[in-house]
């Protein structure tokens, strides 16, 4: 179902891709709860694949359901789990149940993967639950998409008794130790009829971490559809909520500069996306980032610093879907994993004193420019788009979210310049893009409204920062 169960107030969450559970526990007391994010979507915490040079893509080639990973034990994830929804964070799993691991080898808990015989010993799966064995070569065949292999990934009978049985206690395993959800991976190819069965027998949430009783999982659905293929995200949509990858690449267009901004003012089902509340939204995601197609060069990534943060801002600033930040690691080349020392142990994101990471990791979800705008969004909370305003080119644009909030973009080559009205009340707000409130005072830009609601808004066109934004928490 499409209820993410996050805490009153909250309204967005972050992907920690690659992150181990200890540090996870400590970001969601230490940074994720005070700045006011809803939850976490963690990478998938079933045994994997050890593959050499460790491609970030290993973790999509399952060898069992036992819970231990680079990223820890089953007890550090139920530790994690805990310490996270204390604080009010809301755990969502990425689980792959389309297929199992491609290659000859052990996984991260030390169980055999045999893929010559399909035999996974420690699930146990053998050869009669997978479905014979032939290429995806056409995705205008939904038949081929759902029964055969993609990218050669041994392709799990999901309408046996066995396999069912195996994921879905998989998935109440996962339940029993607190998620409140799950990120389902490589959807498109499962049946809609069979990902049904399987999500029906799962366990109500887990009241002891603060779920309400009869709670039911949050799912999230990858679906990489662009418009095109046989596969329609919206046939999954009556499952729960769905990937719409098509806002990630519209986006991307607008803010590379592609399009003008003024055409944002429908930014939603009029482009082609599903129901905000079917809509799982992102700038990027760890598949795209990598330019593996899905949403094309129109991506945009923390590669590109400033069109980044404005797309960000936008996404987080507009009421639409149910938005998921990425948190990436540093990377050059397309399979390269995570930051890891000469053992292949993964190495603990570090912080800078301005709360930057350090040893690799990129932590957009700490940028100060995104964290404020995560803040922005729980001001804004229901509040509806309102006082729409674009100049004569079309890149400049501003809108306020009732009169909690107000936010202008400037994508011209001319600064933004202009008396605005705003929809807030009388007073002097700090801009939260090139600083924050402190006190009685603002470390960035202070905007003033007067007591006709309009301010002079000023935003040059090379500035660092590409759009201003004010509400009523950052008020002096
Ligand atoms: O680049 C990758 C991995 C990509 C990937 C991994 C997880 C995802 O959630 C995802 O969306 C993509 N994998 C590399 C390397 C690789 C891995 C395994 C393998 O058997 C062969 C090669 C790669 O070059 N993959 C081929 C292109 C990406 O094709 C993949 C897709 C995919 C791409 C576009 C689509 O429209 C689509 O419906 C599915 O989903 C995966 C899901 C998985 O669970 C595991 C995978 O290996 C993959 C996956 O290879
Ligand atoms: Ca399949």
């Amino acid at each position: 179902q499409r209820n993410p169960h996050w805490w009153s107030g909250r309204s967005a969450f972050v992907h920690l891709f690659e992150w181990k559970w200890n540090d996870i526990a400590n970001e969601c007391e230490n940074f994720l709860a005070p700045r006011g994010y809803a939850g976490v979507q963690i990478s998938p915490p079933n045994e994997n694949l050890v593959i050499s040079n460790r491609p970030w893509w290993e973790r999509y080639q399952p060898v069992s359901y036992i819970l231990t990973t680079r990223s820890g034990s089953r007890a550090e994830l139920a530790n994690m789990i805990s310490r996270c929804n204390a604080v009010g964070i809301r755990i969502i799993a990425d689980v792959v149940i389309n297929h199992m691991g491609a290659a000859n080898g052990i996984g991260t808990g030390g169980s055999t993967s045999d893929y010559n015989n399909l035999n996974f010993p420690a699930v146990p799966y053998s050869n009669n639950d997978f479905n014979p064995n032939c290429a995806i070569n056409n995705y205008n065949d939904p038949y081929q998409v759902r029964n055969c292999r993609l990218v050669g990934l041994p392709d799990l009978k999901l309408d046996s008794a066995w396999v069912r049985d195996k994921i879905v206690n998989y998935m109440n395993d996962l339940i029993s130790l607190g998620v409140a959800g799950f990120r389902v991976d490589a959807v498109k190819h499962m049946w809609p009829a069979d990902l049904q069965h399987i999500f029906n027998r799962l366990n109500n949430l887990n009241t002891a971490h603060g779920f309400p009783a009869n709670s039911r999982p949050f799912i999230t659905q990858e679906v990489i559809d662009l418009g095109g293929e046989a596969i329609s995200k919206n046939e999954y949509t009556h499952l729960g909520t769905v990937t719409e990858f098509r806002y990630s690449a519209e986006i991307g267009r607008v803010f590379n500069g592609r399009d003008l901004l003024k055409y944002l003012y429908n930014f939603g089902t009029a482009w082609g996306f599903l129901q905000s509340d079917y809509a799982l939204t992102f700038v990027d995601n760890h598949d795209n980032q990598r330019g593996h197609g899905a949403g094309g060069d129109n991506v945009l990534t923390y590669k590109n610093a400033k069109r980044y943060k404005m797309a960000t801002a936008f996404h987080l600033a507009w009421p639409f879907g149910i938005p998921r930040v990425m948190s990436s690691f540093a990377f050059n080349d397309g399979d390269q994993g995570p930051p890891a020392d000469g053992n292949g142990n993964l190495i603990s994101p570090g912080f800078n004193a301005d709360g930057s990471c350090t040893n690799g990791w990129v932590c957009e979800h700490r940028w100060r420019q995104i964290y404020n705008m995560i803040g922005f969004r729980n001001v804004a909370g229901t509040a509806a788009v309102a006082n729409w305003w674009e100049n004569g080119s079309g890149q400049q644009i501003a809108f306020s979210r009732g009169n909690r909030a107000f936010i202008a973009f400037n994508q011209d080559s001319s600064a933004l310049n202009s008396n605005i009205y705003t929809g807030l009340a009388a007073g002097t707000y700090c801009d939260i893009a090139s600083g924050a409130k402190s006190g009685s005072s603002c470390t960035g830009k202070s905007i003033v409204v007067g007591s006709n609601g309009y301010a002079q808004i000023n935003l040059g066109a090379g500035e660092t920062e590409g759009y201003v934004a004010i509400h009523v928490d950052a008020k002096l």
